[in-house]
């Protein structure tokens, strides 16, 4: 029996993960999951947002299907309390490094893309995000008074050459098993960090010579992207690279609530969670796309209980259900059945 923990957070954290769930307990894997508070919900339980029972739960079960967390309305708590830190917390405890973001545009969902369908059809994009380092994590950071008198805020970026390491491993070995090309993304024209993060990728490029190696500066990746996103096979980048850059590919695909992804650490463990955040604009109204989660689910599958093919059976039936022309508002269009948050996930549990 797998153990799996539950964590759905904020906002339509809940509402997207009793989708998840709906989808895996339909299909009676032999799970037990334990459910936990964690974001805003846990502060407002228990003052804190990560509690240190959470942190357990998730350290001794094999992995940990996570919702959204954060709300507006905790934007003033000092930033250790804030909901945000429960995920941040999560990482660094279980020290996933490795955050993979596929976006992959299927292709009923060509017309709901920001992009011409040309640009997009077929698109199938790998991110590898590093996620427990870069300016996320660097210390020292804080606010002080600068030699002028001005009062000012300020981080850390750093990375250092073993955690560049780990990460370009997980790509390259990424891009073996796709089309061998590699983009790696960094601001190496400014940034010191950034030249620690080119040098050590092209050092460990010779470890695997099949591999075409590509640098690209963010902004320049930023803008091909939206120009050309095909041309990009698989991409690694930093943490804060990483982050504003998939939520750019998630739109390749047709909307934030289609991307789903995987943080995995050294020893196989994995938190599983949709890209995108709690969308406090739309929580507690069922019109969520839960199929970012669901998907998360497939990886959880994939990445760390080694179900591949219970994996493929859901994307299966999110492929189905596409096809039907079910869709959640975000990524509806001329033609299609609109559908709530659970009649989505009613439709993918019918299509399994
Ligand atoms: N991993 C996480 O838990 C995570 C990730 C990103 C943001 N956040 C937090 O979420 C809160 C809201 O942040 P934000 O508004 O910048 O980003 P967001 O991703 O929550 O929302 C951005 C936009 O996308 C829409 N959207 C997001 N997911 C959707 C879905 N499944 N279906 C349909 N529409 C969807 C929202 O309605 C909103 O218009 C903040 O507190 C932020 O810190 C958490
Ligand atoms: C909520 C926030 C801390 C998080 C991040 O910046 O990593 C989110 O934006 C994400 O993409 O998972
Ligand atoms: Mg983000």
């Amino acid at each position: 029996m797998k153990k799996i923990a539950v964590l759905a957070g904020d906002g339509i954290g809940p509402e997207i993960m009793a989708q998840a769930l709906k989808v895996l307990t339909a299909m009676k894997l032999p799970f037990e999951y334990e459910e936990a508070l964690v974001g805003g919900a846990a502060y407002a339980a228990f003052g804190h947002p990560l509690p240190k029972e959470v942190v357990e739960l998730a350290k001794r079960s094999d992995a940990v299907l996570f919702g959204a967390v954060g709300d507006f309305k905790y934007d003033t708590l000092p930033r250790h309390l804030r909901p945000e830190q429960a995920i941040l917390g999560l990482r660094k405890a279980l020290g996933l490094f490795v955050n993979l973001r596929p976006a992959v545009c299927f292709p009923e969902l060509t017309a709901a893309s920001s992009l011409k369908p040309e640009l997009v059809s077929g698109l199938d994009i790998l991110l590898v995000r590093e996620l427990t380092g870069d300016v996320y994590f660097g210390q020292p950071r804080g606010k002080r008074i600068s030699p002028d008198g001005a009062e000012e805020g300020f981080d850390t970026m750093r990375y250092a050459v073993p955690e560049v390491e780990r990460i370009a491993h997980v790509a390259f070995k990424a891009a073996m098993g796709r089309n061998k090309h590699l983009v790696s993304v960094d601001k190496a024209n400014v940034l010191e960090t950034s030249q620690v993060w080119r040098d050590t990728m092209i050092r460990v490029s010779k470890e695997y010579p099949e591999v075409t190696l590509e640098h690209m500066y963010v902004d320049n990746a930023a803008m091909q992207l939206v120009k050309a996103p095909k041309k990009i096979d698989v991409m690694v980048t930093g943490n804060l690279f990483g982050d504003i850059l998939s939520d750019e590919a998630a739109m390749l695909t047709g909307s934030i609530g289609m991307l789903a992804s995987a943080a995995l650490n050294e020893i196989g463990q994995g938190l599983f969670e949709p890209s995108h955040g709690s969308a406090p604009d739309i929580a507690g109204m069922n019109i969520a796309n839960p199929l970012a989660q669901i998907l998360s689910a497939a990886m959880m599958l994939r990445y760390s209980l080694g179900m591949e093919e219970e994996a493929v059976r859901i994307e299966n039936a999110v492929k189905t259900v596409l096809a039907q022309g079910y869709r959640t508002g975000d990524i509806w269009s001329e033609g299609c059945k609109k559908v709530s948050c659970s009649e989505m996930g009613d439709a993918v549990v019918a299509a399994l």
